[in-house]
């Protein structure tokens, strides 16, 4: 992984290029942050305008020589570009600049394997990284590879490469297996969750945008429900209680960036298509970035990618603790329905006017209905009534309860699941057409 890691506060060059598909720019400012999230120490930012990219370094042999120059004078330890550079790119800038030489996709490899908490988290950046590696791997140390002493994993007359190939398949096969074994549990998990109709909350936006810090807030700002069903999830997912909704399951997500690379875009797909699943998303949002809109936009773009977009969501201003002439409040759409809340995940002003909105917005499929109940369903008639549920009652002259209900669809549900009743089964049996 020495291939992609960078070291703390290594003498960092940054090569920032006017990418050559325009769909693609990236702003400087953007790939400064990135590097400085790596832990990269800047010594030197160096910008090259649109130019002809070449084979060989992707920017001109001239452009090169300079670079290197500026390697030695800033005693710098690496360079990275911001635009994905081939293998034998890489390789031939590497020996030039006489220096470790990183792209975008390296660079964000990094960042997620310094960021990965959790298990899945953790393999999925693996895989990402060892995919990288394994185009990576040159011809070059094969000459020593008779000479190493196997550690009783090379097979005979294997070269040094071909062992590090067949190692990288090995592990990327038991990684993959694990990978699906984690993934078949979170599935069976989120079956339960479903089965149970507890509302899941889905916790998306930019990178940085403050999703786990709202996470941690809206967490520890309400009441534990018992935790238990999920101990042995992934951490990022937290059972929390719901004014007038009862437990919701939120979820926090990997953050969003422009032109995620595309190995990592497959390696956290699984991850980001529960967001799919979900009954509502809320979208982070941080109100004081410049580029807010563009990232809004990207955001929007990966939620129709991984087939989200027919999931309610509901916008989230966060950091409103920045801007001056703003405070917490709800905004509303001309039917008076919650469609963006402004808040400060940090200071914890507004985290209420968030959950009311969720309220809202969960309590708001509601099942109004003609209701005619059996005896033996007295039960779920008491459990209406407690619920408030009951508009009108009367009786058959066989003297089964006919009500006028009106409930959240999501408290029907827990009732009739309480009560054994299957919901399809009470709609066909029992509602009055
Ligand atoms: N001033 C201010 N800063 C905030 C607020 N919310 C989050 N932050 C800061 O914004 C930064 C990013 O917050 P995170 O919660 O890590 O953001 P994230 O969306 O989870 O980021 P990724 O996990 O990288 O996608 C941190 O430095 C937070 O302290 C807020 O309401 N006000
Ligand atoms: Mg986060």
């Amino acid at each position: 992984m020495s291939d992609v890691q960078l070291k703390g506060a290594d003498r960092t060059v940054l090569v920032h290029l006017d990418s050559f598909n325009l769909t693609e720019r990236e702003e400087p400012e953007e790939f400064k942050e990135l590097a400085f999230s790596a832990g990269a120490e800047i010594v030197s930012f160096v910008s090259i305008g649109r130019t002809q990219p070449t084979a060989r370094y992707l920017i001109g042999s001239g452009k090169a020589q300079e670079l290197r120059e500026l390697v030695a004078e800033q005693q710098a330890d690496l360079v990275i570009f911001n635009l994905s550079l081939t293998p034998s790119q890489e390789r031939n800038l590497e020996r030039t600049l006489d220096c470790r030489v990183v792209d975008r996709v390296g660079l964000i490899l990094d960042i997620f394997a310094q960021r990965a908490q959790t298990y899945e988290g953790k393999l999925q950046v693996e895989l990402a990284q060892l995919e990288h590696i394994s185009t990576r791997l040159v011809r070059s140390r094969t000459d020593l590879s008779r000479q190493q002493g196997g550690i009783g994993l090379r097979g005979p007359g294997e070269t040094q490469l071909e062992t590090d190939r067949r190692l990288l398949r090995v592990r990327m096969r038991q990684i993959k297996a694990r990978l699906e074994k984690v993934r078949n549990q979170r599935e069976l998990a989120r079956r339960s969750r479903k089965r149970a109709e507890i509302p899941a909350v889905s916790l998306v936006g930019y990178t940085n945008a403050g999703k786990s810090t709202l996470f941690n807030a809206m967490t520890s700002a309400t009441v534990y429900a018992a935790d238990k069903l999920f101990a042995t999830l992934d951490p990022t997912v937290r059972k929390i209680q719901v004014p007038d909704i009862g437990p919701i399951t939120l979820v926090d997500t990997v953050g969003f960036i422009r032109h995620l690379p595309h190995k990592l875009v497959e390696a956290f797909r699984a991850t980001l298509e529960e967001s799919a699943s979900a009954d509502l998303l809320l979208h982070l949002v941080d109100a004081q970035a410049v580029e807010r809109d563009e990232q809004i936009k990207q955001v929007n773009q990966v939620l129709k990618e991984i087939g989200a977009e027919q999931v309610p969501v509901l916008e989230v201003y966060n950091k409103v603790d920045l801007l001056e002439s703003v405070k917490p409040h709800i905004q509303r759409n001309e039917q008076g329905k919650p469609h963006r809340v402004w808040l400060s995940a940090q200071t914890g002003q507004g985290i209420e006017l968030l959950l009311q909105a969720v309220s809202e917005l969960l309590a708001e499929d509601l099942f109004v209905a003609q209701v005619q109940l059996p005896h033996d369903l007295a039960r779920l008639r008491a459990r209406f009534f407690a619920l408030s549920a009951v508009q009108q009652e009367s009786h058959t002259e066989q003297g089964e309860s006919c009500l006028s209900v009106r409930i959240p669809l999501i408290d029907l549900k827990r009732a009739l699941s309480d009560e054994g009743v299957d919901y399809e089964e009470f709609v066909q049996r029992y509602v009055q057409q």
